[in-house]
């Protein structure tokens, strides 16, 4: 097996910050890609992490000894695309990224690479259900709200499902939300934030802007704000013009989120972050999994926030998203049923 790595954690002399002081393993699949690269850098940039495992079907040992030469102290390690590689990447880790899989082109939807990632993501799935069954899975690859089922269905097979650790990362929607909204309003996006609940792809993205800090946006102004958060994916798309989607700002929306489980599992509390997980806020109506606020901890989910009050305008925008989220979640299922 160690004939399959390659280490590259050569120079780590300074100590850990303190922040550090606990290891903590943070696999990435899909490393070599648009997102897995600068995503991959800017964990190598974290002190919180002191070993990073880069894997991909092509080109993870060169990205790992591109980072590895970065002078901070975590260890970077490129896997070879095996079976044993995979494995082994995996092996202890406390997360696991998953951005494998294909991006779209313009004219697509989130659900048009359903066929392509649904089969990549099962598999890295039970690849992680026997090598990480204790790790947080992070969901990336689209379309989310089916691949995070998907993720589910395969660890329930494997008898190592727990919903506490298993999140679809749809950190880049509340970024975009409250850089739009500081947009509108000239001010900082840093002093923004809108909750965005529901989903990730078209009309299950629910920013609830009664929410945030100017509920006074009405009318035009707000359909037109609603609307590009929901669709932001595909502005970027459109303007990559057939070379992919968001990479680099979905880069720092993984990495945002890895941060937070990393504070938490550290001991920091108070730490949310919006994320797609099962719960039992829309389970009567059949839902299974929905994204809001949820307060992450040691062990994962720590707890679920409720949506709250929303305007009638922001009742109809949920109910659209909840009819969309029950297709998606049961095709996961299906896959995972009919392709086991
Ligand atoms: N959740 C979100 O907010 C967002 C999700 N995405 C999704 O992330 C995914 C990746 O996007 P990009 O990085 O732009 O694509 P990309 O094509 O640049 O990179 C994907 C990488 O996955 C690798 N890969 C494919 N099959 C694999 C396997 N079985 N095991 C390991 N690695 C494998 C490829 O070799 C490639 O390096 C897409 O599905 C995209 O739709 C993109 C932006 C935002
Ligand atoms: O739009 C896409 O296909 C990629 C994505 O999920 C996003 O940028 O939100």
């Amino acid at each position: 097996m160690f004939a399959a790595r390659q280490t590259f954690g050569l120079f780590q002399k300074r100590a850990f910050s303190a922040s550090a002081s606990q290891a903590s393993k943070v696999a990435v699949l899909g490393a070599a890609g648009g997102i897995g690269q600068p995503l991959s850098l800017l964990l190598k940039l974290n002190p919180r992490v002191s070993e990073l495992a880069l894997y991909d079907i092509r080109g993870g040992p060169g990205v790992a000894a591109d980072l590895s030469h970065i002078n901070t102290n975590s260890t970077v390690t490129g896997y070879e695309a095996t079976p044993a590689g995979l494995k082994a990447a995996l092996t202890g880790a406390e997360i696991v990224l998953i951005p494998a899989g294909v991006p779209r082109k313009p004219g697509m939807t989130r659900d048009d690479l359903f066929n392509t990632n649904a089969s990549i993501v099962r598999d890295l799935a039970k690849a992680a259900a026997e090598a990480s069954p204790d790790a947080n899975i992070l969901v990336i690859s689209n379309p989310v709200n089916s691949t995070v089922p998907i993720v589910s269905e395969v660890f329930k097979a494997k008898g190592v499902y727990n919903p506490k650790r298993l999140f679809g990362v749809t950190t880049l929607d509340v970024v975009r939300a409250s850089r739009f909204i500081s947009q509108v309003k000239e001010t900082d996006p840093a002093n923004e934030a809108v909750p965005v609940v529901g989903g990730h792809s078209g009309v299950t993205i629910v920013p609830l802007l009664s929410q945030s800090n100017h509920p006074d946006i009405e009318g035009e102004t707000r359909d037109a704000l609603v609307n590009r958060i929901q669709f932001g994916g595909d502005e970027v798309v459109k303007a990559k013009d057939g070379a992919g989607s968001a990479t680099l700002s979905m880069a720092m929306a993984g990495a945002r989120f890895a941060e937070s489980l990393l504070k938490a599992a550290q001991g920091e509390k108070g730490i949310v972050e919006p994320t797609f997980v099962e719960s039992p806020l829309y389970k009567d109506q059949g839902v299974d999994f929905f994204a809001s606020r949820v307060e992450l901890g040691p062990n994962g989910v720590e707890k679920i926030h409720e949506v709250g009050k929303v305007s009638p305008y922001e009742e109809k925008l949920v109910e659209a998203a909840l009819a969309d989220l029950k297709k998606n979640i049961q095709k996961g299922r299906d896959f995972v049923a009919q392709n086991p």
